[in-house]
């Protein structure tokens, strides 16, 4: 045994901490055993249900468990598809859809990839918003690993208890800005197992490798607090040197756990954390927050993509924010960033046409003092402006982008304003779910008159006006952490650096046909997301190791096709 692994409690290579324990340490009496007969049944990663073929339900002592008919994954598909259609509420279909997920895990992604557009707002936004809302009273079984503030001083055995043992994504919340709906503390979930379940259907990333985390440090949510249901720690939010210390903790666990390698994606942590967390580990764990960067590289291909349809380049452009928090200026420094690369100015410069408004107003010089650290570089001299309208008036911006997480902001005279000033206003309400989006595509259309370009964070119906339809496009991080997360993988990445987020951008923008163009989309449909995943992982690879952070080595010739290699399939395997 090295010394190495005696220091880090085992490493990666003894992840059972068996081989480096001491004779008075204690160790976790693992025991495997081949899966036959009901525990086969119960087993959804290798259940197949009906599909067991006649050998295998002999050899598996399946006999009598299971109804005469053999069922191929096909008809097994169009059977629970069928079934899924029946129900009218979405979150019926959710449960419907979870429940799939611990019964028979192939077959659920199986679903999920061959009808993504379908099933992508059941698991995703915005229905697992009404889930983790509700999360209390639909809890059937536990999903994902919960640390709370009493596994203090024990996280790193808490890992050790989670089944899998060879992780690459982690998808971590701590339930503090769930969506738009504020904090839903514990049950927030429903977000990491959504996030990381578009992983697997849309990455390709091997539902093992997945692990869903919350972290429960309590809850400012009187309802919740007061809810007999409430599912986490009942009690005010924890903050300060507590949360830091659990959080560091948790940190250390991790990378002693898993490696180096191991992709921890911060996800709907309040923006007084959120920054700090990002800054603090970017530098010793290939981490990525991705309503900051996934968002604002989802949001910089957008841009690309439609500099197609309304001419220029970015630079020509003046940006206008509702919403000064992790995606407003994240999306807004990724954009100063691209066009600082692109016309070789100093990104103090090209900051200068961009511009924010939070709930106090314009962002501008004279509320430099006031401003959270993450709001300052956008403080640009000008009189002071109060509301969104009145900001648009003055600032005239060719491209609205909506971050603020309250809906209906968006009103008829603020899109009239930007329709008044622009032929083909670009206009992005990225706020999630449905609920809180700035407004709608039908609002969009009709008050710009058939003129705006339009995506939204959660997605809506092609809108029909004066006899065109116009399909709006889904400006949702969905599209990039699958395949940015597959990139690192892939390549072995130790670390996530900003050249790896353009690249995505690139990549994604690049996916868009003009066939997409045509119907005015500037976002590629999600039904070939799987292909998109790889073009994006390529590119993303491609960086990791041109700026040496790569470890998977020799570099594989065509990343494309490696990518494309390396995803998981859910189709069936026999069993012998
Ligand atoms: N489409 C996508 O892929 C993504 C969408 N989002 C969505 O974006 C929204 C915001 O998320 P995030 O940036 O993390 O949240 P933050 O809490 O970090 O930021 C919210 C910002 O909105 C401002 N704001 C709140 N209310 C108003 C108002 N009435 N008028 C003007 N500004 C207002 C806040 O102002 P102040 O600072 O003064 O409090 C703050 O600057 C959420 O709904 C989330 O779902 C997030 C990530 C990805
Ligand atoms: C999409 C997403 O990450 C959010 O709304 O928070
Ligand atoms: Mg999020």
């Amino acid at each position: 045994m090295s010394s190495t692994l005696k220091e880090n409690g085992g490493g990666v290579s003894d992840l059972y901490g068996e081989n480096s324990a001491t004779e008075d340490q204690l160790i976790t009496p693992w025991n495997f055993s081949v899966a036959s007969g009901s525990t086969l049944l119960r087993d959804p990663r290798y259940n197949k249900g009906l599909a067991f073929t006649e050998n295998e339900r002999d050899a598996h002592y399946l006999r009598g468990l299971l109804p005469p008919a053999v069922f191929t994954q096909d008809l097994q598909e169009k059977r629970m598809m069928h079934s899924l259609r029946q129900y009218e509420v979405p979150l019926h279909r959710y449960t419907a859809l979870m429940d799939l997920q611990e019964r028979n895990e192939r077959l659920f992604y199986r679903l999920l990839i061959d009808h993504v557009e379908e099933l992508l707002p059941v698991v995703y936004t915005p229905t697992v918003g009404e889930a983790c809302q509700k999360y209390g009273s639909i809890y059937r079984r536990p999903q994902g690993l919960y640390i709370s503030l009493k596994e203090k001083g024990k996280i790193l055995e808490v890992l050790k208890n989670w089944p899998e043992k060879s992780i690459q994504v982690i998808v971590v919340t701590d339930g503090e800005r769930i969506l738009g709906l504020g904090d839903l503390g514990c049950q927030g979930m429903g977000i990491p197992v959504g996030k990381l379940s578009l992983y697997t259907a849309l990455g390709g990333v091997r539902p093992s490798a997945c692990l869903p985390i919350t972290i429960d440090v309590g809850t400012n949510n009187e309802t919740l607090l007061n809810d007999e249901f409430y599912i986490g720690l009942k009690q005010k939010r924890a903050i300060g040197k507590e949360y830091e210390e659990l959080l560091e903790e948790f940190m250390s666990a991790v990378k002693q756990n898993y490696g180096e390698k191991v992709l921890v994606q911060f996800e709907d942590f309040a923006n007084h954390n959120a920054f700090t967390l990002l800054e603090k580990y970017s530098s010793s764990h290939l981490v990525f927050n991705d309503d900051i960067q996934g968002t604002a590289s989802v949001v910089l291909a957008g841009l690309i993509a439609s500099l197609k349809l309304i001419g220029g380049t970015l630079a020509d452009h003046t940006f206008l924010f509702l919403g000064a928090g992790e995606a407003g200026t994240g999306i807004a420094d990724l954009i100063a960033l691209e066009i600082s690369k692109q016309t070789k100015a100093p990104v103090e410069e090209t900051r200068k046409k961009i511009w924010l408004v939070d709930s106090k107003g314009l962002i501008v010089g004279s509320r430099l003092e006031s401003l959270q650290h993450f709001k300052k570089p956008w403080a640009h001299e000008h009189e002071p402006v109060k509301g969104l309208l009145d900001a648009v008036k003055a600032i005239k911006p060719t491209v609205l982008i909506g971050t603020s997480g309250v809906g209906k902001t968006f009103t008829k005279e603020v899109v009239e304003a930007m329709a008044s000033n622009n032929e083909k206003p670009l206009i992005f309400a990225l706020s999630n779910p449905t609920s809180q989006s700035e407004c709608t595509a039908e609002e969009a259309y009709t008050w710009s008159k058939g003129r705006a370009i339009f995506a939204s964070g959660s997605p809506f119906d092609p809108v029909e006006y004066e006899g065109k339809v116009f399909a709006p496009g889904q400006g949702n991080n969905a599209y990039i952490f699958p395949g940015l997360g597959l990139g690192l993988i892939m390549s072995g990445a130790i670390r996530v650096r900003v050249e790896m987020l353009l690249a995505a951008s690139e990549a994604l923008a690049a996916q868009v046909s003009q066939e997409n163009y045509d119907k005015g989309l500037i976002y590629p449909p999600f039904t070939n997301i799987r292909k998109i995943s790889a073009h994006i992982a390529a590119n993303v690879a491609t960086k990791a190791y041109e700026l040496g952070l790569a470890s998977h080595l020799p570099r594989p010739k065509d990343l494309v096709k490696y990518a494309e290699r390396c995803m998981y399939s859910p189709g069936y395997r026999s069993y012998r």
